[in-house]
């Protein structure tokens, strides 16, 4: 094989200093760094984080182990008078509703946690916290959907929204005044997989405006990885339909904070509005929950071994599991894991639609944090709803791939993607192996060899 020639990004991963806490296997190959305690066992945890996601305080009438579904819209009252009874109506409130709310609450290290119907409803529940007039500053790599509601809010609602680069703390710290009423913050960012310094901007925010609200979107993470209100945000919210439910059979959505007012005006907005989650899904993303840590340190692990595979075959991978990631101190100074997200490119868009309906075991489906793998290209489906200009303009490559990593055997899904490489046209195979296309250099990859 020759040489392989320099990467289409100019990383390299032998130049990138060793992460301080580096671990070698017995192989002596990089591991990455071991993570921080999975929780501090301060607040309300007494136990480590794996623990706590199956252990829970509630208490059930009979011993149930499992929370029952309170499958009720009203309740009965003893007087005419209202008010005595915990419960009156499901919109207001759910017994297994406040038991998942509960649990929540713990493991996202929060004194208060709201459930509501999907991840969407939890940003507009938050956002309804804003008057007209009010500035909010954010990134310029967003998931697409909460990029369409800020467009809304931004022509409907009379709310200043600046997109800035958010990696640049210095960048977002430029732009907050005494208008800005919330800083709202994805790490890693989706699909680029960008990652933000939450602590350094929570700090200058609240140093320039005691006001603004630090939002975190955790979806990326899940409370398994990180928690963004033991580094300054002021509330976080993420889907409960990734990696909290974890099977993609609900939509769900988690809203979490510290400060009781704040905590009773987000749930005013829900009992109004009506998008407190159902009593039936409620339990399902109570079931999930419980297995959280055994499906992220799984679907993790196949995450790492599918993108060294491809970086190793001269891919540019994103993803903060790798060192070569311009990112990954930052990343690991935060969180406790890379997740289970990653993207790669191949220089050509109409190679990576090749790829992804190439793929068998890989479902072409947007959405992540199930136990089973994804692929799909954001340009064309999750991120749709961003503009071909505005996706220009914030360089978000047509050609991207993204991953959405499972628990299955990680051979069979670099088996299956190797596959889908050779069939793209990515690669071609021969009788001594497999071997680049000629136009590799314009894939902007070095000759995959597998
Ligand atoms: C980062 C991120 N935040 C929020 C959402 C919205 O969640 P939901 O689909 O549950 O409304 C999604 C995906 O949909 C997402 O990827
Ligand atoms: N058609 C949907 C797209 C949902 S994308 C889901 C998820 N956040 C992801 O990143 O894959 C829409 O219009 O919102």
């Amino acid at each position: 094989m020759t040489a392989p020639p320099p990467r289409p990004n100019g990383n390299s991963a032998a130049a990138k200093p060793s992460h301080p806490l580096t671990r070698v296997d017995v192989d002596g190959h990089d591991l990455p760094p071991s993570p921080a305690p999975s929780s501090p066992r301060n607040g309300r945890r007494r136990y480590a984080l794996a623990t706590e996601l199956v252990y829970t305080e509630g208490k059930d009438q009979y011993g149930a182990s499992s929370i029952p579904i309170y499958q009720s819209a009203t309740f009965k009252q003893m007087t005419a008078h209202g008010g005595q009874a915990e419960y009156d109506y499901t919109r207001s409130g759910n017994p297994t509703r406040t038991h998942l709310e509960r649990h929540l609450a713990k493991i996202m290290n929060a004194n208060r946690a709201l459930a509501v119907s999907s991840g969407m409803g939890a940003l507009d529940v938050i956002t309804r916290l804003l008057r007209p007039g009010d500035e909010v500053i954010t990134g310029d790599d967003l998931y697409g959907g909460t990029h369409r509601l800020l467009t809304y809010m931004a022509a409907n609602q009379g709310i200043i929204v600046h997109h800035v680069d958010t990696t640049n703390a210095d960048a977002v710290k430029a732009r907050i005044s005494d208008k800005t009423a919330m800083v709202l913050l994805e790490t890693p960012t989706n699909p680029l997989i960008k990652i933000v310094d939450i602590q350094t901007i929570a700090r200058s925010a609240h140093d320039a405006n005691s006001k603004s609200l630090v939002v975190v979107d955790n979806t990326m993470l899940s409370p398994m990885l990180l928690n963004p209100l033991d580094i300054g945000a002021d509330i976080v919210y993420e889907s409960g339909t990734k990696y909290l439910s974890g099977h993609h059979d609900i939509m769900a959505g988690v809203i979490a904070c510290n400060d009781t007012e704040i905590g009773n005006k987000l749930f005013f907005t829900i009992n109004s509005t009506g998008c407190g989650l159902s009593p039936n899904d409620s339990f399902l993303l109570m079931r999930g929950v419980k297995t959280l840590a055994i499906r992220m340190e799984k679907q993790q692990a196949n995450a790492q071994a599918i993108a060294e595979f491809l970086e190793s075959h001269g891919f540019r991978v994103r993803y903060p599991g790798l060192k070569s990631h311009p990112q990954y101190d930052l990343h690991w100074s935060m969180a406790r894991g890379a997740g289970a997200v990653l993207s790669f490119e191949t220089g050509d868009p109409a190679v990576s639609q090749k790829i992804v309906e190439a793929a068998r075991l890989w479902a072409i489906s947007v959405s992540f944090g199930c136990v089973n793998s994804l692929i799909s290209m954001p340009c064309q489906m999750s991120h749709a709803s961003i503009d071909a200009k505005t996706r220009r303009e914030r360089q978000m490559p047509e050609d991207i791939i993204r991953l959405c990593v499972g628990i299955e055997d990680a051979n069979d899904l670099i088996d299956d993607l190797s596959r889908a490489l050779v069939q793209a046209g990515a690669v071609t195979v021969n009788l001594d192996g497999f071997h680049a296309t000629g136009t590799a250099e314009e894939l902007g990859r070095t000759p995959l060899t597998i």
